[in-house]
């Protein structure tokens, strides 16, 4: 290991999800097959015995990047020092919810790690949010930790991306791979609007491959939007594999440069653009170098799109006033 390791914290770590992501990141899916990393898996107290037994089988693997594994219930441990923080610890919601629902339920969280982060991390520190209302949730951590920049603050929309490629992959008959300019607009819920106008596929619109408009405009959005509450029907449980490769994906994407003319989506802290309020957690098409992420200027939103960009941006600004008035923020 010549590098010097990459510190990553992932809470629920003994999770649903914290189960396929934590062996993916030591299995060199975020920073490269040469970059070592340490494992801060931070856990609620209940669950550190489920949680020794993920150490066990993260052993048991013997990963030649795993540098080191660090279980714990205590904040100021698990985020010392950290350059990512992972945060999925959080209850997900169950068949009949809407995750707005669990705003009360999981808000709380993140104000203490949010806390903890801005005490404890690395100086270049980035956090993604994956903990159910994942945009509003990182909205309190980074309103807690006013001393971390707000670009370092990331909420996870990529599954939504990954799931609307998907989509538009099997409409046109073609491999998800050829589905490029996919941008998720607004909040992680069944307001998001996932912008076909946009997206291309094997360099063509969307709109000039698949001709049934009637499609995009109805069962395409409202599939993507309502993919989760699906997964939850049939399995019992909410998405997590998918999820998991999601964190991994978002994570690689804001490390790595971004392809000539694509984007990528994740929620980032509003500055404004394309008339969003400043400081809501809203999911952009984004593009980077590697290590500085811009919003994407220029895109075309027409009318239709707009309705539906000020849809979710109504939304998120109900739950931002709703975790104000519940002393969250
Ligand atoms: N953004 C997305 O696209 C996306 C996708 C799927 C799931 N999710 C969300 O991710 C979250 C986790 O899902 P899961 O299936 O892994 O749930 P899970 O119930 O299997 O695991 C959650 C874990 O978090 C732990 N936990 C609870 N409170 C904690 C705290 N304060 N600190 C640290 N850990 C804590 C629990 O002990 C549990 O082990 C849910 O909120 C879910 O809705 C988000
Ligand atoms: O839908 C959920 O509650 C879980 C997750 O956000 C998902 O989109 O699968």
């Amino acid at each position: 290991m010549s590098k010097a390791p990459i510190t990553v914290a992932v809470t629920g770590a003994a999770g649903q999800i914290g189960y396929s992501l934590l062996f993916r990141i030591a299995s060199g899916a975020l920073f490269g097959p040469d970059q070592p990393v340490n494992l801060r898996l931070i856990e609620i107290e209940p669950a550190l015995g489920a949680l020794s037994g993920v150490c066990m089988e993260l052993d048991d693997c013997a990963f030649p990047l795993l540098n080191s594994i660090t279980p714990t219930a205590d904040l100021d441990e698990g985020f010392k020092g950290v350059n990512w923080g992972i945060l999925v610890g959080s209850v997900p919601r169950k068949a009949g919810m809407e995750r707005k629902d669990l705003l009360k339920i999981n808000g709380g969280i993140f104000t203490n790690q949010g806390k903890a982060i801005e005490k404890n991390a690395a100086s270049d520190v980035r956090v993604l949010v994956v903990g159910n209302p994942c945009n509003t949730n990182c909205l309190i951590a980074m309103n807690n930790a006013k001393g971390v920049p707000s670009d370092r603050w990331f909420a996870m929309t990529r599954l939504d991306e990954n799931r609307a490629k998907s989509q538009l992959a099997a409409k046109a008959g073609v491999h998800n791979t050829s589905v490029s300019n996919l941008a998720i607009w607004g909040n992680h819920s069944a307001t998001q609007y996932p912008d076909f106008y946009n997206a291309k596929i094997d360099g063509k619109p969307v709109t000039d491959v698949i001709s049934d408009h009637d499609w995009l405009k109805g069962d395409f959005i409202s599939t993507v939007q309502q993919r989760g509450a699906a997964i939850i029907k049939a399995r019992g449980l909410s998405s997590a594999a998918s999820a998991a490769n999601a964190a991994c994906d978002t994570v690689y994407s804001l490390t790595h440069p971004t392809a000539e003319g694509d984007w990528t989506s994740v929620a980032v802290c509003s500055d404004g653009s394309y008339g969003i309020e400043k400081g809501l957690m809203f999911s952009f098409p984004v593009r980077t170098d590697g290590s500085k992420w811009e919003i994407v200027q220029g895109v075309p939103v027409n009318e239709f799109s707009q309705a539906k960009i000020k849809a979710t941006e109504d939304e998120l600004r109900e739950e931002r006033a709703a975790v104000t008035e519940l002393g969250l923020i």
